[in-house]
């Protein structure tokens, strides 16, 4: 069983929007809509794994953020542990630098059946908030 450490960021600006991206047609959980992120690599910390993935996925480096949700999740296939971070500091302009479509949602607007199931727990906190 594939056991994942993943770091992703809600990137989120003023207004209270979240940027988000769409998973490619043939990656796990296809389609889904997501945080950007990706796996924490060996020797790496959640948070430089986040910098990482989010200058490779957005393109933009991020200056402030703190945890906001750490959470297992037991897929048929793989156990993942997700490290949410809330991201309101940043360089740059966030965009779909991989090829895949970004945009800007109203925190309040977020549907959790639109992303993987893990991220259930976080959109209902993000739709509380
Ligand atoms: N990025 C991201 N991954 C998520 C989220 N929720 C969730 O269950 N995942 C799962 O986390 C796992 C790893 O994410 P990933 O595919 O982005 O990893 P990565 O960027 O390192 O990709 P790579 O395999 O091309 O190196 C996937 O199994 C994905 O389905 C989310 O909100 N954002
Ligand atoms: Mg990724």
């Amino acid at each position: 069983m594939k056991q994942l450490q993943i770091a992703v960021g809600i990137i989120r600006n003023p207004q209270g929007e979240i940027f988000i991206t769409q998973r490619a047609s043939d990656a796990h959980m296809a389609n889904k809509l997501e945080f950007p992120g990706g796996k924490i690599e060996a020797g790496e910390t959640p948070e430089q794994a986040l910098v990482r993935e989010l200058e490779e996925e957005t393109g933009i480096t991020a200056t402030e953020f703190t945890l906001f949700e750490k959470l297992a999740y037991q897929f048929p296939d793989r156990h993942i542990t997700l490290w949410f971070f809330m991201v309101e500091g940043w360089e740059g302009e966030p965009w779909g630098k991989e090829g895949q479509p970004g945009r800007w949602i109203a925190q309040k607007a977020l549907v959790a059946a639109d992303f993987p199931p893990a991220n259930e727990p976080v959109i209902s906190r993000l739709q509380q908030s």
